[in-house]
């Protein structure tokens, strides 16, 4: 089996965080793989105004990506599908040799219960929450903890993440890294123009292309 983690994402743009807590991932979970997910459009954000187009989310992802193993990817547009329950599905049926985990920041917990199928989420693939500041206590707090609290594995058996019948959650406790896309779009509202030219756009559009085996 091939260990792959996946983080979904706007990445509006992708930022140095991203990188850090997947590099963390990789290493806390013994991962083979990890790949993004950069999403063609949160379901919980349809409408924002300041989103910018898929091709410079994830040019952005490609660059913050350099020089590491991490795999930026459009699979959802590939698979033509936006709620990550229908994506994850999939992606387990598509590529039966490896074994999935998803990986989300503790913001992301905090508002688990509004997902489509979020328990059907949690019984397809383990889940690691990683500690984002002035989230955590949200996160132990959140609605979907209420169900989720008896499937809490301890940190120090992540290694054995593997073995785990699902549903199954972990929390990975990282040095709270406080950026954001949010505060990158405070100061750069235009940061998707250096990825206007046409030339960047069709390169990035072509190569929408997820991983194969
Ligand atoms: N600083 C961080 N610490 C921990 N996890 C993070 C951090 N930044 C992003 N993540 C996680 O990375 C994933 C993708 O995040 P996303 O693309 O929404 O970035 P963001 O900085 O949270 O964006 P925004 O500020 O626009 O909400 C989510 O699971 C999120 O929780
Ligand atoms: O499936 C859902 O209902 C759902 C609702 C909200 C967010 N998500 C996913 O959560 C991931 C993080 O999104 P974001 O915008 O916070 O970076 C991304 O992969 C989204 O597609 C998924």
């Amino acid at each position: 089996m091939i260990t792959t983690g996946l983080l979904g994402g706007s990445f509006n743009p992708a930022h140095g965080a991203h990188r850090s807590v997947s590099l963390f991932a990789i290493d806390a979970l013994a991962l083979d793989e990890f790949w993004w997910l950069v999403s063609p459009g949160n379901p919980l954000k349809a409408g924002a105004k300041d989103m910018a187009p898929l091709h410079a989310r994830l040019a952005s992802a490609r660059k913050m990506a350099r020089r590491s193993t991490i795999r930026p990817t459009a699979i959802e547009r590939q698979l033509g599908t936006r709620y990550t329950y229908d994506t994850l599905l999939k992606l387990v049926r598509r590529y039966p040799k490896r074994q999935f985990v998803w990986i989300m920041g503790a913001d992301n917990l905090a508002q688990f219960h509004r997902w489509k199928d979020w328990r059907k989420i949690a019984r397809l693939l383990p889940i690691a929450v990683i500690s984002r500041p002035g989230y955590d206590d949200d996160a132990f707090a959140a609605p979907a903890m209420a169900w989720l609290r008896r499937f809490v594995h301890p940190a120090s058996q992540r290694g054995n993440w593997t073995n785990w019948s699902t549903p199954a959650l972990t929390f990975l406790r990282y040095r709270p890294d406080p950026r954001s896309a949010t505060a990158i779009r405070m100061a750069r509202p235009h940061w998707h123009q250096q990825y206007d030219d046409r030339r960047v756009r069709d390169a990035v559009t072509h190569r929408l292309i997820g991983p194969e085996d």
